[in-house]
């Protein structure tokens, strides 16, 4: 094997790089584009970039949207930074913190025509690295990432990389006694890409002929750790370990995968809209996400590493359902899981019963 790093390495670097401030370079037969992500970019290195020609600031178009600037390549932006343009523009372009106080960011002027999907793997790139979806570009020569010891991308086999489902590996399980039931193992499950590691508590020994009862848990450190009220993570978590209990048998999944897939700096950005008014779709929106960034691929290959192909699920979102029948996990039975309700989080349930389709 070489030594060299291969694909899935030269990606995780890259997520690497951008969460550090340092640009990446993606190259496809048309040429190169430097790419560095808004939010951790220094205004030295944005003055760097800028040297280097013409820049643009690459958006979603959920995010252009807000700004009312024009998206004309589909699902994403690409708007040209004015002369006068500084590192507080580019900020304020990718973070929605001051919309409301500084309302004025125009005139904004997209680039029309000719091929975003290099913008368009930056983007994917800088989501998977759980930053603000927005990339500062400029075009650079091939061999531009060799001088200057930039990690260099390929972006067809990158996007088809960032695309498909990661190999998970199981690395350990161990014995952990828990309040709910004294006979739980704890799985260690390690993305081959590099990302975060996922967890499945195994209670008791269910039968792998029959369909376990189970729950699909995405991690919520505001909700479980600390008993936040702003959602029904905490109390959804204990109820189901409870159920797991009394029954003597299930499997409760903990996805890391923060504020639905955002990470928890952006879950705590989505918060901070709330309390400007925004509800919770509203505020992923505004931050130029998707209402749902999770990938429940990921759930139903531990289900099946762990030997299971039909589950009684504990949800009451009806996208899990058919996410896990959709990648061969049969769900029986939908068992509901109505607990955790407080007079904060009553609007944040309303709203995703209303847009989210979650059943109440
Ligand atoms: N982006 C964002 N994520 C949130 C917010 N509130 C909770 N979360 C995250 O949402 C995830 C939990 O998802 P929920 O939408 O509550 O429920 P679900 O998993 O879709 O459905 P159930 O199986 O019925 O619980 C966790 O990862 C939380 O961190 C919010 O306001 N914004
Ligand atoms: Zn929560």
């Amino acid at each position: 094997m070489s030594l060299s790093p291969d694909l899935n390495e030269r990606l995780a670097r890259a997520r690497s790089d951008l969460r550090m401030g340092l640009p990446v370079v993606l190259e496809n037969a048309d040429g190169a584009l430097l790419l560095a992500a808004a939010e951790t970019l220094s205004a030295d290195r944005l003055g760097a970039m800028r040297d280097l020609g013409r820049a643009h600031l690459a958006l979603t178009a959920r995010r252009a949207e807000t700004l009312k600037a024009r998206a004309y390549d589909g699902d994403l932006a690409r708007l040209v930074l004015p002369d006068d343009a500084d590192w507080g523009w580019v900020q304020d372009l990718a973070d929605p913190a001051d919309d409301l106080a500084r309302p004025m960011k125009g005139p904004l002027v997209s680039l029309r025509g000719g091929d975003a999907s290099l913008q368009r793997l930056g983007l994917t790139l800088i989501k998977s690295a759980r930053l603000l979806p927005a990339g500062l570009c400029v075009e650079v020569g091939v061999g531009f990432a060799a001088t200057h010891g930039l990690t260099r991308l390929d972006a067809v086999e990158s996007a088809h990389a960032l695309e498909a489902l990661s190999v998970l590996d199981h690395v350990v399980s161990a014995k952990v006694p828990l309040r709910a039931s004294e006979a739980a193992r704890l799985h260690i499950f390690r993305p081959e890409d590099g990302s975060e590691e996922h967890y499945a508590i195994e209670i008791g020994r269910p039968d792998r002929e029959a369909p376990v009862l189970s729950r699909l848990h995405s991690a919520c450190f505001t909700g479980d750790l600390l008993g936040s009220l702003k959602c029904d993570c905490g109390p959804q978590l204990n109820a189901a370990l409870g159920q797991m209990g009394q029954e003597g048998a299930g499997v409760l999944l903990y996805l890391n995968q923060e504020g639905r897939g955002i990470g928890l700096a952006n879950k705590m950005r989505a918060y901070a809209l709330q309390d400007q008014g925004f509800d919770t779709v509203e505020a992923n929106h505004r931050l130029g996400f998707e209402d749902d960034e999770r990938d429940f691929r990921l759930g139903a290959q531990i289900l099946e590493r762990l030997g299971f192909n039909a589950v009684r699920l504990l949800t009451n979102n009806p996208a899990k359902i058919a996410m896990m029948e959709r990648c061969g996990i049969q769900v029986t039975e939908r068992v509901p899981l109505k607990v955790g309700h407080t007079p904060q989080n009553e609007r944040y349930l309303a709203v995703k019963a209303e847009k989210s389709g979650h059943l109440l």
